[in-house]
């Protein structure tokens, strides 16, 4: 499978899940892809579809082993950004796209102040259930579409990825897009962390009923932020929640099960501090931001 666009020079911030998936699936688009990584690594395979991929993929461990690239993937979890400050200032040249492929619902306000002035940043929402089962070794789950702004970046991401298997969706409204994602995190990641277990809890009748629930509170945030949503697109979320086969679960858990720090504070914790500006009471997600600090200490203290 090749791109429309010539190869690109790809660099890829982070070989976990979504930087293992969307770096094996550009590589096989035919582009000229290089991980970023911090901890050193010499080989990445992916399972998917019954398939084994192990495509040849750069590895850097320092940003002046690498020329600058022509799109820069972010793929670190959202409290790790801050740590990614130096890749980003030495892979961005002239012309380089900084596609932010993370969580959340602020990914401009986040990373832009990072990048060196006048660097193009765009947002993207990934849609994907991918597991890194070791360090390497990324086991995907579940779907692979990346959901970004409508406009000539989207248009030129959507090429650069054209004819592989991960597909690109341009949107018209971003914050209403962000918040749409962000309601198949709201409820599903802090279960499955805190229960440790995968997916297919939310099937349990009284488990959906919870989740409705949570997700009820992240909607009344949602429209006080301006996204146009409604509870349809809480009950669409949970739909896509369930779609994930039963050994599949949430980027949350994954980092619970390897004792990894949690993203919380980028996910339930945007839907509390956004509350909080509106004057909205949510006493659901309140409950589990301080069940998943409590958890997130523990892990932390190792
Ligand atoms: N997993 C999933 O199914 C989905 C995840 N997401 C979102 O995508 C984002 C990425 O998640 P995911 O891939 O699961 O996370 P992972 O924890 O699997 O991977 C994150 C990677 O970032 C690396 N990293 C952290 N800091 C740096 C740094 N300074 N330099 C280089 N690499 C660094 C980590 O390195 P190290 O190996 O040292 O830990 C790790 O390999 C998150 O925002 C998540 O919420 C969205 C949809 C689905
Ligand atoms: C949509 C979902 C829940 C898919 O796994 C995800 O985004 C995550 O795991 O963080």
């Amino acid at each position: 499978m090749r791109s429309t666009d010539s190869p690109a020079h790809i660099a890829v911030i982070g070989a976990g899940a979504v930087g293992g998936l969307t770096a094996v699936f550009a590589r096989e688009a035919g582009h000229d892809v290089t991980l970023c990584l911090r901890s050193p690594l010499d080989e990445l395979s992916m399972e998917t579809d019954g398939e084994e991929l192990r495509p040849d993929l750069r590895f850097a461990t320092a940003p002046e082993e690498v020329p600058y690239a022509d799109w820069v993937f972010l793929t670190t979890k959202v409290q790790d950004t801050g740590g990614a400050a130096g890749w980003l200032r030495g892979l961005c040249g002239p012309g380089t796209v900084v596609a932010v492929i993370q969580n959340g619902v602020d990914h401009a306000e986040r990373v832009q102040p990072l990048l060196p002035e006048g660097t193009e940043l765009l947002p993207t929402l990934a849609y994907m259930a991918v597991e890194r089962v070791a360090p390497g070794r990324i086991v995907h789950h579940f779907s692979s579409e990346l959901h970004v702004p409508e406009g000539p970046t989207g248009d030129r991401f959507e090429r650069l990825l054209d004819g592989s298997r991960l597909k690109v969706r341009t949107v018209a409204d971003f914050r209403t897009a962000a918040w749409r994602k962000l309601f198949t995190n709201v409820a599903a990641n802090p279960l499955t962390a805190i229960l440790k277990q995968r997916m297919h809890i939310l099937g349990d009748p009284e488990m959906r009923v919870l989740a409705e629930e949570i997700l009820r509170e992240g909607v009344a945030v949602a429209q006080a932020e301006g996204a146009d949503v409604s509870e349809a697109d809480a009950q669409r979320a949970l739909r896509q929640n369930t779609s994930v086969p039963p050994d599949g679960g949430t980027s949350m858990l994954y980092d619970r099960l390897a004792g990894r720090p949690l993203e919380h504070e980028h996910i339930t914790g945007a839907v509390v501090r956004a509350a909080e500006r509106h004057g909205i009471d949510v006493p659901l997600n309140r409950m589990l931001l301080t069940m998943l600090r409590a958890v997130d200490r523990e892990l932390r203290a190792g």
